[in-house]
């Protein structure tokens, strides 16, 4: 017998979860929003929101830099604190805000962990909780780095409430989290190394422009141990000693203040025990779903970062969250289609990407051609001394048309979803350029990227 009885259930109170509670309510049925720890979820708590914050600063620093002896004669004095207690105005409202919020539209709120019981009940806390309808909205946690010494690791998310920026730190993991915790670590001031296990950071992204970062990084004082893994971390006295393994075997030992570990996430889907309840996960352990993001299990969904469908991103989440919706609550039947998803790695200098990549145009038989360019000399790059801008677009010359977009350096980060709307709204080539774009702009560099 269950304690109460709801007509929706949603697990994770992140961005994708309070919205489908916010929809159930909205169309007139009961609801329940779980949540384990704070409400608000990865985005406005541990991931973009403070993240950018300090990329902001870490930015306006890194800018400076590139202008030393060009107007600038020194770097502006910096204080982690301070900047710790800007980002603290954004995210600590939040968990208070996001809670009252639902319960101010009617949502009934639990904060605890849910664990299933049978397929239609959770406990939570020790309350039985019975749902028509389950959708599980848990988000991604860093995974566990089975090493020795991993008591000695921050992860990501302890790196964003620092107290401190010690003065040297190795960063473990070179995908979007370690590259971003490390640049804006380096740009404030700190000495950063990373062990990453490809031969570049950002793999998943351009091969060719993560090899200029790399080249960037290296140029400005950060070191790298490429295909290398962090084999154990020790104590030595107030600082932390890294074995570091390469491919060959080779190990070599860091000497470091702080160590961060970068190296991947997984779903938060342990403490649910879907194996109770027999609900499918991948070998990445994401819960398996439909493309209209049912699980195995007719009445129970799943979405955002710790489902199986889409890259794990905040706005992949929310228009997950808006099909559901309407299919949930409005009678519609539609089913996620999420090509081409713009993604950023908010890297100094930004890496951006859309659409399809080099290799998949290198194993395609269609009549592409690939517009590569590293565009240093240009004005766009010159103007602000950069230290790197370069472009990779793929184009259909039979339709005339952009597939692939791939962006590094200043105005990348924005430039991409231009290049999404061209793609998505497939605008013939020839007809962007004709267009007139406002110049000096990041977005006037199109015209001469297509003619590159
Ligand atoms: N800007 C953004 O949009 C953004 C920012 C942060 C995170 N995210 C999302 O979060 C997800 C997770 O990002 P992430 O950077 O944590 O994961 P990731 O999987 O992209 O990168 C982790 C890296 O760590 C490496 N690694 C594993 N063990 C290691 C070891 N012992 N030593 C050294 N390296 C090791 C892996 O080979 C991998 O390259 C991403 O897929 C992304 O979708 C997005």
């Amino acid at each position: 017998m269950s304690d109460k009885q709801y007509e929706v259930i949603v697990v994770g109170a992140g961005s994708s979860g309070q919205s489908v509670a916010l929809a159930a309510v909205k169309a007139g049925k009961s609801a329940a929003l779980i949540e384990g720890r704070a409400f608000g979820g990865t985005c406005p708590l541990r991931g973009c929101d403070p993240k950018l914050v300090l990329h902001a600063a870490a930015e306006a620093m890194y800018r400076v830099e590139r202008l030393l002896g060009k107007g600038f004669t020194g770097k502006p004095d910096f204080s982690w604190s301070d900047l710790m207690e800007w980002k603290r105005g954004f995210t600590e409202p939040v968990p208070e805000s996001s809670r009252a919020k639902m319960r101010d539209n009617g949502i009934e709120t639990y904060q605890d962990y849910a664990t299933f019981i049978d397929s239609h009940t959770l406990d939570v806390g020790g309350t039985r909780l019975r749902g028509e309808i389950i959708v599980l909205a848990t988000g991604m946690r860093p995974a566990p780095l089975d090493i020795p010494g991993n008591e000695y690791l921050l992860t990501s998310d302890e790196f964003l409430e620092m107290d401190d920026l010690p003065a040297e730190m190795v960063v473990v993991g070179g995908g979007y989290i370690g590259t971003e915790t490390a640049h804006i670590a380096h740009a404030l001031g700190c000495q950063v190394t990373m062990i990453i296990t490809e031969d570049e950071p950002l793999d998943k992204f351009d091969h060719d422009l993560a090899a200029l970062l790399r080249q960037a990084d290296e140029d400005r004082g950060i070191q790298y141990q490429i295909n290398s893994k962090a084999t154990a971390v020790r104590k030595a006295g107030d600082r932390f000693e890294v074995d570091v393994e390469d491919t060959a075997g080779q190990t070599t030992t860091l000497r470091t203040d702080r160590v961060i570990h970068c190296a991947g996430r997984v779903p938060n889907t342990k403490r649910l025990q879907l194996d109770k309840v027999g609900i499918e996960t991948d070998e990445k352990q994401r819960i398996k779903v439909d493309d209209g993001l049912r699980t195995n299990l007719d009445h129970v969904y799943a979405l955002g970062d710790c489902a199986a469908s889409g890259l794990p991103l905040t706005p992949v989440g929310t228009y997950a969250a808006s099909v559901l919706n309407d299919n949930l609550f409005k009678g519609a039947t539609r089913k996620v289609d999420y090509y081409p998803i713009p993604t950023v790695a908010f890297a100094l200098p930004g890496m951006a990407s859309v659409g399809m990549t080099a290799r998949e145009a290198e194993a395609s038989d269609r009549n592409l051609s690939v517009h590569y360019k590293v565009a240093n000399d240009w004005f766009h790059a010159r103007h602000r001394n950069a230290a790197v801008f370069a472009f990779k677009l793929i184009v259909d010359d039979d339709r005339d048309v952009l597939v692939g977009a791939h962006l590094l350096g200043p105005g990348a980060t924005e430039l991409i979803n231009l290049l999404y709307l061209v793609i998505r709204q497939e605008i013939p080539t020839s007809e962007i350029k004709r267009m007139i774009f406002a110049y000096p702009t990041a977005a006037s560099t199109i015209t001469s990227m297509l003619r590159a």
